[in-house]
């Protein structure tokens, strides 16, 4: 019998959520203009020793920029070329030409190749999202594509709200589960109850 509340909670959105390492992975930026540049930095704020090959027929400055900083990011200024996607994992499209990019994300799937095209959904394997960062942390927000604004808006108000000092919890609690002894059940059980006081349930309107 299929669980109703399971699928329920899919019904709305049902991209399924990932991180990855791309530091083990081989990403491709095609597009060296104001898109390509938005997709490299949302990469490197994330992943910022992501291995990162961007080819684009002119690359703009602040590319350069940020490439010259970065920790494994290679820059090709010439037309993309098929070889490009040999031993890609992930290809991320940001050319100007609509047709272009759908060609080229053509020729990726063809190698299986994970692909967005840059603020074309019916063309994405995967969405970019919104990322809330604090130290360890991390928030990853979609809205499945209908108001990445929102989605903006959101990040602002979680990166707000969450207080400095999670960090020093997670710390904390990164060293007591190291140090824990005992089965895996009692572990489980262990920090069930030593994280129990984080999240306060509060009373439905009009309880005390
Ligand atoms: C989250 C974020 C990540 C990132 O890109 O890094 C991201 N878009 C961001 C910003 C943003 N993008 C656009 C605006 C202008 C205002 C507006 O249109 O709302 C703003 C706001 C701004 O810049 O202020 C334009 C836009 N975007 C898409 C379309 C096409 C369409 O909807 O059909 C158009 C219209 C193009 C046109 O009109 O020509 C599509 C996509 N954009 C997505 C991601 C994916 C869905 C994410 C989700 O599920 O919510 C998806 C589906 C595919 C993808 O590209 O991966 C990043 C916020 C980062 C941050 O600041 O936190
Ligand atoms: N700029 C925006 O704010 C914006 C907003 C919404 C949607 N878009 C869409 O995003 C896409 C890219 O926009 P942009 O502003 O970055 O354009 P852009 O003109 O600044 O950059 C396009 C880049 O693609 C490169 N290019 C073109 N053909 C190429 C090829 N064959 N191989 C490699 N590189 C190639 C160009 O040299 C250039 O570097 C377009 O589809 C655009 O409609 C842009």
């Amino acid at each position: 019998m299929k669980n109703d509340c399971l699928y329920a909670a899919a019904d709305g959105n049902t991209l399924f959520p990932v991180f990855l390492k791309l530091e083990q992975l081989q990403t491709l930026i095609v597009g060296g203009g104001t898109v390509g540049l938005e997709k490299l930095t949302a990469v490197l704020q994330n992943a910022p020793r992501a291995a990162v090959t961007l080819v684009g027929t002119t690359i703009c400055p602040d590319i350069r920029n940020l490439a010259a900083e970065a920790y494994a990011v290679e820059l090709f200024e010439r037309p993309f070329l098929s070889c490009d996607l040999y031993g890609k994992d992930l290809v991320i499209i940001a050319t100007e030409n609509a047709e272009q990019n759908a060609a080229i994300r053509e020729a990726a799937k063809a190698r299986k190749i994970l692909v967005n095209v840059a603020d074309t959904p019916a063309l994405c394997d995967f969405y970019l999202g919104s990322v809330v960062r604090k130290g360890n942390l991390k928030i990853a927000i979609s809205t499945n594509g209908k108001s990445p604004t929102l989605a903006k808006r959101l990040r602002e108000l979680f990166t707000e709200a969450i207080p400095c000092e999670l960090e020093e919890v997670m710390q904390n609690l990164g060293r007591i589960r190291d140090g824990l002894k005992g089965d895996f059940a009692h572990k489980v059980k262990e920090l069930n109850r030593i994280t129990a006081g984080l999240v306060k349930k509060s009373s439905p309107p009009g309880e005390r």
